[in-house]
């Protein structure tokens, strides 16, 4: 694979062209060594029209450079050095065996999402080539088709998800490359040893924000003020999911949610969530991989009686995510 540096072309291509996916996309585009594809779908006209545009307090206004506006993984005729998905992880294993005519053995999946497991749907499918994992705290939203409005929130934990049928060498040589990508894009972000540790944190904050905001329609700060109870509630929530982290033996410490809790208490704006988002728009909602998976490995590890409040939350947003897909049970 080229390195940026090289002056070779570095082929991207990014599914999920929504509030994360058009951020990102602009910061992998400010590269000149990237060819940057993008699948959009409802602001496929937009963007195919007006381009991308990107509003950020931080990096000011841009419309971004792209080569190819596809509508679809399936028009696409080509292979990738890297294919970066930052869509919402809704039924996430119907999403990998769309991009079979767009891999090659030397493509790296980047997964930009929420979540934990969500690489496993990407391993099962293409069992012998690399994934990056990210977690990103950049706060994004497209409120017009191509359009992607960001604040001042930003940064980004990034590491593999080792394949044990790739040399390591190869591997970390993929993941320089990627990282190189972001630092010549000025964007913020940390290389990690181990990315779950990270992935577990960001999922121990969402499995409380996301739900919550999203049941309350509220932001965090509002809804933490209603009473006392509220307090307890997240707590006792993160507390939870991080039970199911420690027991599977992800290293994290027990004050993780004090931690957290002060962390959205000392953030300068309103914190509302992508979940709470997809309420407000009528879209499905993120429930699988932010509370079911943890709910499951619970289930697995014999906790399944020490994580109800978990499981409380869990049947409240199915509930809200079926009457707004109308999924039948
Ligand atoms: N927004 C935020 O501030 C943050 C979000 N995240 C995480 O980042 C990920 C992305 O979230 P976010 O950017 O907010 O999501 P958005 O809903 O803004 O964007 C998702 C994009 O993916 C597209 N998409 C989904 N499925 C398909 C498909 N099958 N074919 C083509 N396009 C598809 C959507 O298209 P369409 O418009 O047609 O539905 C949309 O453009 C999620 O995992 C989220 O939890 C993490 C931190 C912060
Ligand atoms: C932006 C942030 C960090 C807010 O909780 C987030 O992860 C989300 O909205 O899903």
């Amino acid at each position: 694979m080229p390195t940026s540096n090289e002056g070779e072309k570095i082929n991207v291509l990014l599914f999920g062209l929504g509030a994360i996916g058009g951020f990102y996309a602009y910061i992998l585009s400010k590269n000149p060594n990237v060819s940057l594809s993008v699948i959009a779908r409802s602001n496929y006209d937009a963007v195919k029209q007006n381009g991308l545009q990107i509003q950020s307090a931080l990096h000011g206004t841009h419309t971004v450079p792209i080569t190819a506006v596809y509508k679809s993984p399936s028009n696409i005729k080509t292979t990738f050095d890297f294919i970066v998905f930052a869509h919402k992880a809704i039924n996430p294993s119907s999403i990998p065996p769309l991009f079979k005519t767009c891999v090659s053995d030397s493509t790296t999946f980047v997964i930009i999402q929420n979540g934990v497991g969500n690489e496993d749907p990407f391993r099962e499918t293409f069992p012998d080539n690399s994934i990056i994992s990210c977690v990103t705290w950049t706060g994004a939203v497209q409120n017009t088709p191509g359009i992607i409005e960001h604040g001042k929130n930003e940064d980004m934990q990034i590491g593999l998800f080792p394949n044990p049928n790739i040399d390591e060498g190869v591997e970390n040589q993929r993941l320089s490359t990627f990282a190189h990508l972001l630092t010549t894009g000025g964007t913020k972000f940390n290389l990690e040893e181990n990315i779950q540790v990270k992935r577990w944190e960001k999922v121990i904050w969402n499995a409380a924000w996301n739900p919550l905001t999203t049941l309350t329609l509220t932001s965090v700060q509002s809804y933490l003020h209603t009473s006392p109870a509220a307090l307890a509630t997240a707590k006792t929530l993160m507390s939870e999911v991080l039970l199911i982290a420690q027991t599977l033996g992800i290293p994290l410490p027990s004050n993780l949610p004090e931690q957290l809790i002060q962390k959205v208490l000392d953030m300068p704006q309103e914190v509302y969530s992508s979940m709470y988002q997809d309420r407000k728009e009528g879209r499905a909602l993120e429930k699988e991989v932010i509370l079911g998976v943890p709910l499951r490995r619970a289930g697995e590890l014999g906790l399944g009686e020490r994580v109800p409040v978990l499981r409380a939350i869990w049947s409240l947003v199915d509930a809200v995510d079926r009457g707004i897909t109308g999924a039948k049970l």
